[in-house]
């Protein structure tokens, strides 16, 4: 039987770069790590596609996603319901593929009550200005909704030492070379324990 695939969720602030380190991630060689598509029912950004960024929804249609268990972990982030389907989570990681969740911390902390062996990486700003800086650069949203997603921010923040790694964004390249590090040494970590049950086993 194939050994299942890792779970690697990453949060971080609103505007810290999870998405662009995420991409940084994806584009590297030598780690093959498959993106799980949230649902979503923001409206979309100016350039965001329908089954590539997320799946764009309607309320009505994410409560009945919620009510029909398709759902891993749901939450309503400044006004809006974001979630992760359930079934390419699970269909991955038994093809033995690491799946990547890229979520707030509400989310997070229930795959984490299904999935206790996960990996949770949080991406810290370097300073709550410089959060601010990126999150306005950005251009996407509204001085209110800036101001709520830094309102969120604060609280986000405050539950950093709940994550197995805490990473600074400080340079897109440092973070995700670090990011690299801490799957690649999870890896190795769960070879490790297998091989010793595996040696167990054969002595018993
Ligand atoms: N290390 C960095 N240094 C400077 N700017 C950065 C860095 N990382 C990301 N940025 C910029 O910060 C802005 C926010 O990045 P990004 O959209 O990736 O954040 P995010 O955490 O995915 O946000 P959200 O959760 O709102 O989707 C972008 O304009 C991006 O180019
Ligand atoms: N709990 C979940 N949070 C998610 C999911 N997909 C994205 N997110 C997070 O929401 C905020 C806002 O995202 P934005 O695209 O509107 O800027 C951000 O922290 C995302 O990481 C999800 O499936 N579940």
């Amino acid at each position: 039987m194939k050994e299942r695939g890792l779970l690697i969720v990453l949060s971080g602030p609103s505007g810290v770069g999870k998405g662009t380190v995420r991409k940084a991630l994806f584009s590297q060689p030598d780690i093959q790590l498959q993106y799980s598509i949230s649902v979503t029912t923001r409206k979309p950004r100016e350039g965001e596609v329908d089954g590539v960024d997320y799946f764009f929804k309607t309320r009505e249609q994410f409560e009945q996603m919620i009510r029909q268990n398709e759902l891993l972990e749901w939450a309503e982030y400044v006004g809006n319901y974001y979630g992760t389907p359930i079934d390419y989570v699970e269909k991955t990681l038994q093809e033995g593929k690491d799946v990547f969740l890229e979520i707030e911390v509400q989310g997070a902390m229930q795959v984490r009550k299904v999935f206790p062996e996960a990996l949770f990486i949080f991406l810290a700003p370097p300073s709550l200005s410089e959060l601010r800086k990126r999150i306005e650069m950005r251009g996407t949203e509204s001085e209110d909704l800036i101001r709520d997603r830094l309102q969120a921010a604060k609280e986000e923040l405050e539950m950093m030492d709940a994550y197995d790694y805490v990473v600074e964004n400080d340079q897109v390249e440092l973070a995700c070379e670090r990011i690299k590090a801490i799957v690649m040494a999870e890896h190795c970590r769960r070879e490790r324990v297998a091989q010793r049950y595996k040696k167990m086993l054969e002595v018993e």
